[in-house]
């Protein structure tokens, strides 16, 4: 780690808070009469981004990067929690209240091909949110919208021009001058660079950090790219299915992740350090649905380092792994958006016929050597499924074989002197730490 960046970090860790998050949720379809099943895109975030930081949010597709960066510029409503701006909670904002404040902050979009409207000028792009907030006279806002132009980088002559005429870095600097235009104290970047070229990438990222210098901007990046990331932003929070796993300065968090799923991330990225002794873990299967998470931990239903119940700690690992995607393919019987066949099919990499339970516990468990006492249990299972009870049998493998990781929510446990924090219950005195932990597969 350099001096600069040891320093930057500390300094922003320490700084003001310009937004505090608490316990914020945010979900698709609550309350309609059809299916009340909602998506919990966020599911209970808490954090706090600082003054003049760039706080990066990572996380696979689907896990509510974008859910959340949205709720906190209010172009999404939270379905509960708070979003204090300079302890205002902008929630609560309604009216002439919420126009006002949304000239503090802005979005900057992924992908510049769709997110400009191509009948409109370049200038009439950027003098939009000028117009509507009615700032000064349109003359002021003219010369404004020239002064953007050139801020970021494009000439007073491209006023004219429409976007189709521009290419897609010259696209996102135009989508970064409307955002820049209200002159916003925070700004949610998201995924600003992933649809450009990589040589342009690199352009985008310079100018949005010469932007921050110039203006004390406060970002919220969200990306999928690691590597972007780690360079661009001072503190980095890690997001699975609505929450945040690990969330701490982006140095420490790359060099010396601490939760298990920082961790499998990061280990599919390659290691430039030959002598590196970090092995690639593959994560099998897919986030379960959002409509319907585990009880306990997010990560428990993939976790390489989940934790097992004492009385089947030395279980042989094979047959581990075979109980855990048993339970899954239970779990996956109980959904309701997509269809069992499906489900199974992909989590068993098999043909439709062996969606019959029966079938599924013989493929599992007929080769392996398994204790008269876990088969009674499967065996029970089983007897739930083919009464059409999946419910019963999910809540009755979760009961025998389920461990802290699926009945309880891990707390947020601090992992070092910067204050990081990791989602886990592995934290706690009685467990190994995910760091010191050799995953089951790679045994
Ligand atoms: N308007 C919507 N209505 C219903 N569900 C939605 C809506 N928008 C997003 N979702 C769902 O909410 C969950 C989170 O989506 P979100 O776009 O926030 O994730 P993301 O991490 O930003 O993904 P990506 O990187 O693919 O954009 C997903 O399951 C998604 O399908």
């Amino acid at each position: 780690m350099s001096e600069v960046q040891q320093s930057k970090s500390t300094s922003v860790s320490e700084g003001e808070t310009l937004v505090e998050i608490n316990d914020l949720k945010t979900y698709y379809g609550d309350g309609g009469l059809i299916d009340s099943t909602p998506v919990k895109a966020v599911d209970g975030v808490s954090l706090e981004i600082k003054r003049g930081e760039t706080l990066g949010l990572v996380g696979e597709s689907g896990c509510g990067k974008s859910t959340l960066g949205r709720t906190l510029i209010q172009l999404e409503e939270a379905t509960s929690g708070e979003v204090l701006f300079d302890g205002t909670d902008i929630t609560e904002l309604s009216g002439q209240e919420l126009k006002n404040w949304r000239r503090n902050s802005q979005m900057v979009f992924q992908d510049p091909e769709s997110s400009l409207n191509d009948r409109m000028t370049v200038g009439e792009i950027i003098r939009e949110p000028l117009d509507v907030h009615d700032w000064k006279t349109p003359r002021e806002r003219r010369e404004h919208v020239r002064e953007l132009l050139d801020v970021v980088g494009l000439q007073p002559e491209h006023y004219y021009r429409y976007p189709h005429q521009f290419s897609g870095g010259q696209r996102q600097r135009i989508g970064i001058a409307r955002a820049l235009a209200l002159e916003p104290e925070f700004i949610v970047l998201d995924e600003p660079v992933s649809a450009l070229d990589v040589s342009v990438q690199a352009q985008i990222l310079n100018l949005l950090e010469d932007l921050q210098e110039e203006f004390g901007l406060t970002y919220l990046f969200i990306a999928h790219d690691l590597s972007v990331v780690r360079h661009i932003c001072d503190r980095v929070a890690v997001m699975y299915l609505g929450h945040i796993m690990e969330l701490g300065p982006s140095d420490e968090l790359f060099e010396e992740p601490k939760n298990p799923y920082t961790i499998s991330l990061l280990s599919a990225i390659p290691d430039p350090d030959p002598t590196s002794s970090r092995e690639r873990i593959t994560l099998r299967g897919t986030p379960p649905s959002p409509r319907d998470p585990p009880k306990g931990c997010p990560f428990s239903t993939r976790c390489p380092m989940k934790i097992r119940p004492e009385e089947f700690r030395d279980a042989d690992d094979d047959l581990w792994l075979n109980i855990e995607i048993f339970r899954e393919v239970v779990r996956a019987r109980t959904r309701a958006d997509r269809s069992v066949t499906d489900q199974v099919k992909e989590l068993l990499g098999m043909e439709t016929r062996f969606s019959d339970i029966g079938e599924i516990q013989q493929e599992l468990f007929a080769d392996i050597d398994i204790p008269r006492d876990i088969e009674q249990h499967i065996d029970e299972a089983t007897g739930y499924i083919e009464n059409n009870d999946d419910q019963q049998a999910r809540e009755y493998l979760r009961d025998v074989f389920g461990s802290v990781c699926d009945s309880d929510s891990p707390g947020d446990n601090v992992v070092s002197n910067s204050g990081r924090f990791s989602h886990c219950h592995r934290h706690l005195d009685e467990y190994d730490e995910p760091d010191e932990f050799t995953p089951y597969a790679n045994r």
